[in-house]
């Protein structure tokens, strides 16, 4: 589903942020990129979305090399993966129902799907009596929940969250990462980024820990750190 190869990204002359990766990440799985600040988390995902190019080694994505995706078509490959950030991205003055509903229309969805389809994804986020509040009506966990429910309404394979519980209170995050699981178990390849060591913790999920730009452990069922 999504393979680096050789990948290494250095910016300006000597800032090393990724140093030779080699990774697989196999269709339906749910990978956590664990490291510290610095480490090349944000690179990794940033090359993922094609927002920047590597320096040397190449990337694929559902089996296409990104550096052969021409400009005008980066928008395709980007509706391949949902995307939710720290800081949840929504548009203040559009309702929760609003917010989810734009992804559709931008992406040129008929209204038909869309009045169908929004209501949907926020039962399934948990939010459906929460339609018609804005974003500073809402709880941060709630907030993060109509950032989810835009960033999967399309349906993607892929869904990558970075650093989804940063502004979250632990309580709240158990339930987002809950969110996050229940997607992967329909299909979606899932993908997060985050230090939240309790989270990681929890979940037993492939932990993939970078430390300056490497990979230096990789586990099936791992933690934030390694077990003693
Ligand atoms: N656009 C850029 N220009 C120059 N250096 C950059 C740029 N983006 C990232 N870096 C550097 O690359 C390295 C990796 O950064 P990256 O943001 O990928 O780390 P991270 O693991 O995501 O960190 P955090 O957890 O703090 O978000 C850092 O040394 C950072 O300063």
């Amino acid at each position: 589903m999504i393979r680096f190869s050789n990948v290494s990204k250095i910016f300006g002359r000597d800032t090393v942020a990724l140093e030779n990766i080699n990774l697989e990440i196999e269709a339906g799985e749910f990978v956590f990129l664990v490291g510290p600040s610095g480490s090349g988390k944000s690179t990794m995902v940033r090359l993922i979305l094609k927002e920047m190019e590597p320096t040397t080694g190449a990337i694929y994505v559902r089996g296409v090399r990104l550096s052969s995706i021409p400009r005008r078509k980066i928008p395709r490959h980007r509706r391949n993966i949902g995307c939710v950030f720290q800081d949840f991205k929504l548009l203040p003055n559009k309702t929760a129902a609003e917010n989810v509903a734009y992804a559709m229309e931008v992406t040129g969805q008929r209204r038909r799907a869309i009045r169908t389809k929004v209501p949907q994804i926020l039962d399934l986020v948990g939010l459906s009596d929460k339609m018609d509040k804005y974003p500073d009506q809402l709880s941060g966990g709630e907030q993060q929940r109509v950032s989810i429910a835009r960033a999967f309404v399309s349906q993607p394979p892929i869904l990558i969250a970075d650093e989804p519980t940063g502004n979250l209170d632990p309580d709240t995050s158990v339930g987002i990462m809950q969110l996050l699981h229940r997607i992967n178990r329909i299909g979606t390849t899932v993908i997060v980024a985050t230090h939240d060591k309790e989270m990681v913790d929890v979940m037993r999920k492939r932990v993939v820990a970078l430390e300056d730009g490497r990979i230096v452990r990789d586990r099936v069922k791992g933690a934030y750190a390694d077990e003693v």
